[in-house]
């Protein structure tokens, strides 16, 4: 990891800001709404895929307003990019979930980021196929469908994310720039300084092994 010897922040990395914390608090207000109507009398399993989703989870269940009752939160973890901006193709799960506790449940998955859709696929997968559950929906910050490898459509969006890769508010590269309050694209010259590629556009040849 690059030491800050430099004296260049994580906000001097930033090309451009997509989206500023107060864009972000004003569609966690809108979602939360619909959700609570949409599950008022569902009793949602609301569960936050990890680690990317774990700002956007805890600002969007402060948002489920009126909260249904039997409500109740988890999380997952689910990884796949390790230390580059492509995914592995190798979804890792890792959960202490009971079965007996997803069984007959209206999942609610958030995440931060839908791009290729492995990770939300395979997630749902398990959800529905290994643990029963009776639905599984998904709440994400960012839909960068251009991306997409897999076909997915999430019931819920907060912003349609442009083709390129971005941190902050729970995205990282390299578990960097995740405490960042706001989603920002990446300088090209901050990859070539780590010596990993940037983003490829989709169809352009293979993902990368990270
Ligand atoms: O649609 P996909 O192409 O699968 O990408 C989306 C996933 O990638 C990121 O997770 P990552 O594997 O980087 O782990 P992290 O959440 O720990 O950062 C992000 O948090 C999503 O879970
Ligand atoms: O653009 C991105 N940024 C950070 N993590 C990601 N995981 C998938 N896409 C991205």
């Amino acid at each position: 990891m690059e030491a800050s010897t430099s004296g260049r922040t994580y906000h001097d990395d930033m090309a451009r800001i997509l989206w500023s914390p107060d864009d972000i608090t004003a569609r966690c207000r809108v979602l939360g709404r619909q959700i609570a109507n949409d599950y008022k009398s569902k009793a949602p399993l609301v569960l936050g895929v990890l680690k990317g989703s774990f700002m956007f989870a805890s600002d969007l269940v402060r948002c489920i307003e009126p909260c249904p009752r039997g409500l109740t939160l988890d999380f997952i973890r689910a990884s796949s990019y390790g230390s580059g901006t492509e995914s592995s193709g190798d979804v890792k799960l890792k959960t202490d979930l009971k079965k007996e506790k997803v069984q007959g449940r209206h999942v609610l998955l958030v995440e931060d980021i839908v791009d290729t859709a492995l990770t939300i696929t395979t997630v749902s997968r398990y959800l529905l196929e290994e643990c029963g559950a009776a639905s599984v929906a998904t709440a994400t910050l960012l839909d960068k469908h251009e991306r997409r490898k897999l076909a997915y459509s999430p019931e819920y969006v907060g912003f349609v994310c442009p083709n390129e890769f971005v941190v902050g508010y729970g995205l990282d590269f390299d578990e960097e720039y995740r405490t960042l309050p706001y989603i920002g694209v990446l300088k090209p010259e901050c990859y070539a300084h780590l010596g990993i590629p940037g983003p490829e556009p989709v169809g352009s040849g293979e993902s990368g092994d990270e």
